[in-house]
């Protein structure tokens, strides 16, 4: 079966301009070069079947959310793109503004970080959920209001709220942070996308708001058959919601698996770091830190912290080698 998502060679940079490294390296080396260049993500290839649940998961900074919004294609202007998005077979990065905004919210949708930013203060809830349809004009002249309400209560439904016409007269700041969040989920699958990205839908959410939002997540999954990128620091989470995992090092996918493959037996040694650090396995943080994305280590990028590195780790720089549906980026794992 053709993938509905493939990430092909994909590249993303960001110059940092001079008065942003001035300030950055105030107190460090005040010689260091006026313009650096940050890659974010090098090289990285990975592909979603329809339906399935990929996992992106890694340390902060090592490129999560820069994957996301290049297949949004929602990056800042400074920002430099190479390789493919082939979605359904077309390559994003090749569609004019105009035809990729046909392709948000409508193919692919996104949950944002922090819903109290996605949302518009001065909107109701009704409104907000209503706009999919006025962007993509589904709506037939006819029937128009009506359909849409009727639409918007259903998903609202779908998240759980069981008097959903009160709800779309509230307004964001009349909420607690987990029905705005609600409130966005409706909003991302209102038009039945074939993929959803969600970026860490899990932050900053108590622990049973959490298990709510797995349960809508997996709702949604069954209903809806979509595919989802899911971003996420909450390896548990990841583990029971995930079909496959991809684990991102310093811009890179280092280890890719099933869950319970990756779980329990996790090849990379920097994937074993990350398990070893969680709570349940005794909180031994992996030492040292990413290496700066502007200045990256020679051969392998996670040799600096790898307690089994040979010569060959610091001078080569390991393929993703693939095998029975995994694929890791290590010359010593087994
Ligand atoms: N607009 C930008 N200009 C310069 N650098 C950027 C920009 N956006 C992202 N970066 C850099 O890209 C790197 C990856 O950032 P990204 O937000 O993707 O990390 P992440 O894996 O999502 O982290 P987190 O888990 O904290 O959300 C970071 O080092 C960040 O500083
Ligand atoms: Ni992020």
């Amino acid at each position: 079966m053709n993938p509905l998502l493939e990430v092909k060679d994909l590249i993303v940079s960001f110059q940092e301009n001079e008065t942003e490294n001035k300030n950055k390296n105030k107190n460090e080396d005040k010689n260091e070069d006026k313009n650096e260049t940050v890659t974010a993500v090098s090289c990285l290839s990975f592909s979603i079947r329809e339906k399935e649940t990929l996992a992106l998961v890694g340390e902060t900074g090592c490129g999560k959310s820069v994957v996301a919004h290049a297949i949004m294609r929602l990056l800042p202007p400074e920002s430099r793109v190479k390789g493919a998005i082939e979605f359904r077979g077309k390559n994003l990065l090749e569609m004019s503004e105009k035809e990729m905004a046909k392709f948000r919210g409508k193919e692919i949708s996104i949950i944002f970080q922090n819903p109290s930013l996605a949302l518009n203060p001065v909107y109701s809830i009704g409104h907000q959920l209503a706009e999919p349809f006025r962007i993509h004009g589904q709506e037939k002249k006819k029937e128009k209001g009506n359909t849409t309400l009727s639409k918007v209560s259903g998903a609202l439904k779908r998240v759980g709220f069981s008097n959903p016409h009160e709800y779309m007269g509230y307004y964001p700041s009349w909420c607690s942070g987990g029905m705005n969040q609600r409130f966005l989920i409706a909003a991302s699958t209102m038009l039945d996308p074939a993929l959803l990205i969600a970026d860490e839908p899990s932050k900053g959410l108590d622990r049973d708001r959490v298990s709510e939002l797995e349960n809508e997540l997996k709702n949604l999954k069954e209903k809806n058959e979509n595919a989802l990128l899911l971003i996420s620091h909450d390896l548990g989470f990841v583990r029971r919601l995930a079909d496959r995992v991809a684990v991102m090092y310093a811009g890179e996918i280092i280890e890719i698996a099933g869950p319970s493959s990756l779980f329990e037996s996790p090849r990379h040694p920097y994937t074993r770091g990350l398990l070893n650090s969680l709570p349940e396995n005794g909180f031994v943080p992996i030492p040292g830190s990413s290496p700066p994305l502007s200045n990256p280590p020679a051969g392998c990028r996670f040799h600096p912290r790898c307690r089994i590195k040979e010569k060959r780790c610091m001078q080569e720089h390991p393929e993703l080698k693939e095998s029975n549906g995994s694929a890791v980026r290590c010359f010593l794992c087994p």
